[in-house]
């Protein structure tokens, strides 16, 4: 058996279609919807997500800045940074971008992004309110899953769905945007025990801990659709999933990497802007 592929392109070109007449809109109104990208890295990875949005925000008419503090950058400066991009007019859409400088954390910086701004759902305010079922930016990737699923409609409700990594921008809020949906939702982490016998019964797998080929076939329900959230540098300037590509005799679907998730995820940071810049 091979899974069937869910790749995330098409979706991405949809949501793209619908960005680029709301921002054409915006901008006949002379309000050109505006994203500031800050970053504080000199991760690889990193830099190549920012080129990859500042290229598609281009081609759907979104201006894109990205404010480079450099790997040195304090976290002072960072939040000094945060407060004059919140307090700019022009600017609809706000994010910092990870890995942050040693002794920076993204749960503590994010309080300064304006919480209208928060495009890719980092501040406490937007997680809050995530959790409590309120109207908010969700993180781009964790809402990227959750319409991945929805696209190749698979059902949530009542299913076993095991989240693998507990990250603030993708586990923590895919288990709350899966619970809205009625999935049962299990979160394992690195010190979970046996976490074979628990992805095993999943319906649904979600892979999200930046470990390249952490789930091998062993850790798969046979007929399971698996989401592979991880974007992991190789060796050879390519990109591996957290998932095993052996994976795919296993499982019933498998989103690819590259081409899954990460296209989408870029897509719905853009959807968040031109949302902010129509408020
Ligand atoms: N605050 C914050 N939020 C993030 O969401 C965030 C971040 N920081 N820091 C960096 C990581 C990385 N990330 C990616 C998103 C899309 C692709 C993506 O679209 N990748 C292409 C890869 C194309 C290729 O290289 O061949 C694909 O999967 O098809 C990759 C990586 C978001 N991140």
């Amino acid at each position: 058996m091979t899974a069937t592929e869910f790749k995330g392109g098409p979706l991405a070109t949809r949501i793209r279609t619908d960005v680029a007449e709301r921002a054409a809109k915006l901008t006949e109104q002379g309000r050109t919807p505006r994203l500031a990208v800050v970053t504080a890295t000199d991760d690889e990875a990193s830099a190549w997500y920012v080129r990859s949005i500042a290229k598609a925000a281009g081609k759907v008419g979104i201006t894109c800045d990205i404010v480079d503090l450099g790997p040195a950058a304090t976290t002072a400066e960072i939040t000094a940074t945060l407060e004059r991009l919140s307090a700019d007019d022009s600017v609809h859409g706000l994010m910092l971008q990870t890995p942050l400088p040693a002794g920076a954390r993204l749960e503590e910086l994010a309080g300064a992004i304006d919480f209208a701004k928060d495009v890719d759902g980092a501040s406490p305010l937007s997680l809050g309110r995530l959790a409590a079922g309120l109207p908010a930016f969700a993180p781009a990737t964790a809402e990227a899953v959750l319409s991945i699923l929805e696209h190749y409609e698979v059902e949530l409700q009542g299913k076993h769905v095991v989240v693998v990594g507990r990250s603030t921008v993708v586990g923590k809020p895919a288990a709350h945007l899966l619970l809205d949906r009625n999935a049962t939702v299990t979160v394992c982490h690195s010190r979970t025990t046996d976490l074979a016998a628990l992805t095993g019964s999943a319906e649904v797998l979600v892979a999200a801990v930046g470990r390249a080929g952490l789930i091998t076939p062993g850790h798969v329900r046979p007929g399971a659709t698996v989401i592979d959230v991880g974007t992991n540098p190789t060796e050879d300037g390519g990109l591996a999933g957290d998932v095993d590509p052996a994976v795919a005799e296993v499982a019933g679907a498998l989103t690819p990497v590259p081409g899954g998730v990460g296209p989408v995820t870029t897509a719905l940071l853009l959807r968040h802007t031109v949302e902010a810049a129509e408020r």
